[in-house]
């Protein structure tokens, strides 16, 4: 048994398995392997646990939880509500953070039996990682059966003249900063940009949004419009078309030259345009395979070089951008960890749709909960996406204000939800809510879309009044009653 959990340099070169990256998706690909009974280890440049714990999910949903709870209580009866204290929500944040220390999932990899090496991991060659530590040493890493490259993805940079130079925030410092800047352009109207925008216009920072599209624009229309009210309505100027073109740091602060002739003073710049796979410096080169590209894989998580699979290479996270999200990571890792030991130990592989060694949902129904204020839940296809694959669906809305579950949960409730029933088949193969609290329903929906529930069967679900899931009850009937009968 090798020591685990701290640097194991000079013992165990050889592993079953070799992981890159200790994201959430390594550890679990790396949980499932242990499990499985094959030994394990994981390369980590920087913390183990990624970016969901540290710069991402976690940070950012306790800096947005304060404001949002806050305006609940506002929004409820006879609640008298006091103010934000914004130094006890970063203080909160930096709990959340662990302060950036990973010893407490040092200590899980070390309980579950995974060895641990720090340091930046590159393949060198076939089932070979060459570990780079801090101080120059390196040592070499070979996987009996599979490497898994788990390395997640960072901010794209857009090439906007003296962007890079002026020391703009990326997500990192978005949910990491220790002050709430007095003025704060957010170049972006994504997710990353719309949930950091509420969260520091909570914070009390002077927030502009420069978006070249309508805001969440990879969602149904409607909830970029209902998040955009929001935030216009608590103060945040939120510019839709068009794009900073210059931005400059000075002894002041940063000058924001935008394209429709405008010139914003702020103290920060958060850039939040996307993401760049986390393949730069990782030696695809040296296996036949793209340096710095998003990486292929088959629904088994297995890296395709010309279109074949490579028998020992997987892509599992972010980098293989099927869906960047942190659920969808482990859903993924859960099912690489399986079938790496099903192919190493000659167990039968289940690849067939749904079986337990594939992805199927990263393509047919991938939740996702945007934690604005209203919040947006959607899972499987919108609209647009839906008219894309050719899909004939029926799309019906509902306006949430009309339920008397919204009524009695928040005073003014606004709104909406979308179901897309795929006509041929009879089953929802979308939907979108967006309200306050509306993340919580997504379950729902997810089950009705992996399930591939028939809408008849759905009438017989009867969701509890009052509450905001009666939802489900409207959009049927926006179906009509009609599909209440089970088709022939
Ligand atoms: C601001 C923000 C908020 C988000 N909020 C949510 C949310 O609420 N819900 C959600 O589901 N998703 C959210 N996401 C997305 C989510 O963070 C990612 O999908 C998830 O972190 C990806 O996990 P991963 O394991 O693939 O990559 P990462 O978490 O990025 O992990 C990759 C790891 O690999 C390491 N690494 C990289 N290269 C090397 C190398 N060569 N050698 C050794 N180690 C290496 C890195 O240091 C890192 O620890 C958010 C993203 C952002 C930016
Ligand atoms: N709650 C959550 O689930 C959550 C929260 C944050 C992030 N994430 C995930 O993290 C990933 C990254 O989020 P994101 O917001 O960075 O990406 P995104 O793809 O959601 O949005 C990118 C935005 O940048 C804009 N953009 C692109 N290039 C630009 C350019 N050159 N100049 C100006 N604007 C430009 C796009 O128009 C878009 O508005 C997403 O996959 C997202 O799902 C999830």
């Amino acid at each position: 048994m090798t020591e685990t959990g701290s640097d194991v340099a000079g013992q165990q070169q050889e592993y079953d398995v070799v992981v890159v990256g200790a994201g959430s998706t390594g550890e679990n690909v790396a949980g499932q392997a242990v499990a499985g009974g094959l030994s394990t280890v994981v390369v980590e440049a920087e913390l183990v646990g990624g970016d969901c714990s540290y710069w991402a999910c976690m940070p950012s949903k306790a800096l947005l939880r304060s404001g949002s709870a806050r305006r609940a209580a506002q929004r409820a009866a006879g609640v008298e509500v006091g103010g934000l204290d914004a130094r006890a929500v970063l203080d909160h944040r930096d709990e959340v953070t662990s302060h950036w220390s990973d010893d407490s999932q040092v200590s899980w990899l070390e309980q579950t039996g995974i060895d641990l090496v720090r340091g930046h991991g590159r393949l060198t060659g076939e089932r070979e990682v060459t570990v780079t530590a801090a101080d120059g040493s390196t040592r070499v890493l070979r996987a009996r059966h599979a490497v898994a490259l788990c390395t997640g993805s960072s901010a794209t940079v857009p090439d906007v003249p003296g962007l890079r130079d002026s020391r703009s925030w990326t997500s990192h410092d978005g949910t990491s900063a220790g002050e709430v800047p007095g003025r704060l352009v957010v170049v972006g109207g994504g997710v990353v940009a719309c949930e950091l925008a509420t969260a520091w216009s909570d914070l009390r920072s002077t927030v502009t949004v420069l978006a070249r599209s309508e805001l969440l624009s990879g969602n149904e229309d409607f909830a970029g419009r209902l998040v955009r009210e929001a935030l216009v309505e608590r103060g945040v100027d939120v510019r839709t078309g068009v794009q900073a073109s210059e931005v400059r740091r000075g002894p002041d602060g940063v000058r924001v030259q935008v394209s429709d002739g405008s010139v914003l003073e702020a103290d920060e710049v958060l850039v939040a345009a996307g993401r760049r796979p986390g393949t730069d410096d990782l030696g695809l080169a040296t296996v036949g395979l793209e340096d710095g590209a998003w990486l292929d894989v088959d629904d088994t998580l297995r890296v395709l070089r010309d279109g074949e699979p490579v028998d020992w290479l997987y892509a599992v996270g972010d980098l293989n951008h099927r869906a960047m999200l942190t659920h969808q990571g482990k859903y993924q890792a859960r099912a690489a960890g399986d079938v790496i030991v099903a192919r190493a130990t000659g167990a039968a592989v289940d690849d067939a749709p749904w079986g337990a060694h594939v992805a199927t949902a990263d393509a047919r129904a991938v939740p996702q909960v945007v934690f604005t204020d209203p919040e947006v839940a959607s899972v499987g296809l919108t609209t647009a996406a839906a008219q894309e694959a050719g899909l004939d669906v029926r799309v019906v809305d509902h306006d949430l204000a009309s339920l008397a579950g919204t009524y009695v949960h928040a005073q003014g409730y606004t709104g909406q939800s979308r179901l897309l029933v795929d006509e041929a088949r009879g089953v929802v193969v979308g939907a979108t809510f967006v309200g306050q609290d509306v993340a919580e329903l997504l379950h729902a929906a997810t089950i009705a879309v992996v399930g591939e529930v028939p809408v008849s069967r759905l009438w017989h679900a009867v969701p509890s009044y009052p509450t905001i899931s009666e939802t489900w009850l409207r959009l049927l009937e926006a179906l009509g009653r009609d599909t209440a009968r089970t088709r022939p």
